[in-house]
């Protein structure tokens, strides 16, 4: 992950999240009461042991000030009742406040995780797969979660156990209070080594995760191409390779912490030995009463027998806590294209401007090497050239999906890093190369840019893109679902809902990148015919290889290599005959007369 991690990352996310800390403290509370109503019974196991064998002379009895031993065990019993009432009580609050947290913790970082995700720059998405984003957005918070609501009460129940029972020890008998407590530095200072040595390992599952999820997505999504080149035997093995890695990272974690599980084990074995034999011996030779005796017993069992579970707390604990490092790492990355402040005049008159604009990619070279080019608000102009030539480099400029490198993008005399989002991107509509389409009818997709459109506007933005026919000769027409588990569109068709969609948004700028390139001759004719009535009220910036879908435009800019080499009407770029009139000859068909020559 490419953003600093924090070192304390579960202390960051306390910093964070302020606004649990009420429910947080509360829960706290009911686990610290549940855990006192739980170790009460063996008192009054040790209490009812006390009224049986020292009759009128039980603590009890002075304490109540009952003689008769059948009402002693009677209010015992009543106590008891309440007791296990409160505890029950307690538990269930308990339940309830560390779900309620840890769902609500959850949600939070997951949406706030996505949100950054989505303000981050194209070029931060486009250097990750999109799977390891999604490892982060699902599989960490999840892990976050899960010792939240298993692991982080278990710690704390952990600890007020040994608080509790060893104050009861300590009310006791000092030396029985050292004796049980022996395993608790053992396993104190265990857990800190193992801790220490689980770190890196959990770290490595967590990115272990990422990678596997990461091959799983690209696979899902290129499973057509798989599919053609019959690479399923050659995929699935590099499936199972990413996929051992992640068993043999996550191995390595549970094969250290399960190695601390036996040393536990033992240091609690010498605990209870030492109470079981010296505190009967003490009985024997009447230094301990039998009721404390049998108390002390069931508290050493009390206290260390939930210990055993230290080693998968620690585990839960190094999961929550490699996870929580990953989501903050994520939303610790900088938005490198931020958002400016300046709000254009409604209407956006939608003149675009390019001034000495050098743009690239990361550390690669430059793409665009000095480019200068001006539209005027309301006309149509096209950029033409070969592939790889900078045309969809020079669009997402326009649309700030980079900045330039040097020089200069303005929409209507403003810079477009100084413009808020809504002026700017608001302002404009844009069909990119390859269409995406959402989960949901084509009604919703159309309307996308503009949710509250009506029926009517969507059903004549689909006129304007020549999509109504289609469209309505599907089952449900305008409700058929598209999209994941929709119907499948054809490319053609596809492109022509996302130019429905971004003419029903009225953009001032609409910004179309091979936007007809699917599409046959004829359909072209006719969305053009549709274009130039819907390009007359804004500005059109379109980049197209076919040459006829752009004669019409105002002017043409040829770009080569990242130079605007020749610009002009299309008449003026013929009569020049350079670049532009040669591309035209091969593509209409006409006899090339330095061919001939
Ligand atoms: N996201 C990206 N990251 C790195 N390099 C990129 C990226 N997109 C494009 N490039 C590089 O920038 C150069 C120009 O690409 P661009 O997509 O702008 O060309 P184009 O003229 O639109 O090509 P085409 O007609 O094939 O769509 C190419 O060399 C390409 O490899």
């Amino acid at each position: 992950m490419s953003a600093t991690t924090p070192d304390r990352p579960l202390q960051a996310l306390w910093q964070r999240h302020r606004a649990y800390r009420r429910r947080f403290v509360l829960a706290v509370v009911m686990s610290t009461l549940n855990k006192v109503a739980d170790v009460v019974p063996e008192l009054l196991i040790g209490a009812a042991v006390d009224v049986v064998v020292r009759g009128d002379d039980s603590l009890v009895g002075a304490v109540l000030g009952v003689e008769s031993r059948y009402a002693q065990l009677g209010w015992l019993a009543a106590i008891n009742v309440v007791v296990w009432i409160v505890e029950s009580a307690s538990q269930y609050a308990a339940d309830v406040l560390w779900r309620g947290l840890a769902q609500g913790v959850e949600h939070d970082l997951r949406v706030e995780a996505y949100d950054h995700a989505q303000h981050l720059d194209m070029s931060w998405h486009e250097s990750r797969s999109s799977g390891s984003t999604l490892a982060t957005l699902n599989d960490d918070v999840n892990q976050l979660e899960r010792f939240l609501d298993v692991g982080a009460p278990a710690i704390l129940q952990t600890v007020l156990n040994v608080l509790l029972v060893g104050a009861v020890f300590a009310a006791s008998s000092w030396t029985l209070l050292l004796l049980a407590f022996t395993p608790i530095p053992v396993i104190v200072v265990g857990s800190l080594v193992f801790q220490r040595r689980l770190e890196p390992l959990y770290a490595r599952v967590r990115d272990a995760v990422a990678d596997l999820s990461g091959a799983l997505a690209a696979n899902l999504a290129g499973v057509a191409t798989i599919k053609a080149f019959t690479a399923e035997d050659r995929e699935r093995e590099r499936i199972a390779g990413v996929s051992s890695a992640y068993r043999e990272a996550n191995r390595a974690a549970i094969r250290s912490s399960a190695a601390f599980v036996p040393l536990v084990r033992m240091a609690i074995l010498a605990g209870f030995t030492c109470t079981l034999l010296l505190g009967g011996w003490s009985v024997l030779r009447g230094d301990l009463a039998v009721g404390l005796y049998s108390v002390l017993v069931f508290m050493t069992q009390r206290l260390l027998w939930p210990l055993t579970e230290v080693a998968t707390v620690l585990d839960l604990y190094q999961r929550g806590r490699a996870s929580t490092q990953r989501i903050l790492a994520l939303l610790a990355v900088p938005v490198s294209v931020p958002a400016g402040s300046t709000a254009l005049a409604r209407p956006v008159q939608g003149r675009i401007e390019l001034r000495g604009v050098r743009a690239g990619y990361a550390d690669g070279p430059d793409v665009l090497h000095g480019v200068d080019l001006v539209v005027p608000a309301g006309e149509t102009h096209a950029i033409v050239g070969a592939t790889g030539s900078g045309k969809s480099t020079l669009l997402r400029l326009v649309l700030r999906f980079d900045d330039p490198r040097e020089g200069r993008v303005l929409l209507d005399g403003h810079d477009t890093r100084d413009l808020d989002w809504d002026s700017l991107r608001g302002s404009m509509a844009y069909v990119a190369q390859d269409v995406y389409m959402f989960a949901g009818t084509i009604a919703d997709n159309i309307a996308y840019g503009r949710p509250e459109a009506s029926r009517e506007e969507v059903v004549a933005a689909a006129e304007a893109a020549t999509a109504r026919d289609f469209v309505e000769a599907t089952a449900a027409g305008f409700d058929t679902l598209v999209g994941e588990r929709g119907v499948t569109l054809s490319g053609g068709q596809r492109q022509r809902l996302a130019l429905a969609r971004a003419l029903l948004r009225r953009p001032s700028v609409l910004v179309l990148d091979e936007a007809t390139s699917a599409v046959d001759n004829e359909t072209e004719a006719a969305i053009q015919r549709s274009l130039r009535v819907a390009t007359r009220s804004c500005t059109a910036l379109v980049v197209a290889h076919r040459l006829s879908t752009v004669r019409h435009a105002h002017r043409i800019w040829v770009l080569d290599a990242g130079r605007v080499t020749e610009a002009g009407t299309h008449d003026e770029l013929l009569a020049a005959d350079g670049a532009y009139a040669a591309l035209w000859r091969v593509q209409t068909g006409e006899p090339d007369p330095v061919a001939l020559r």
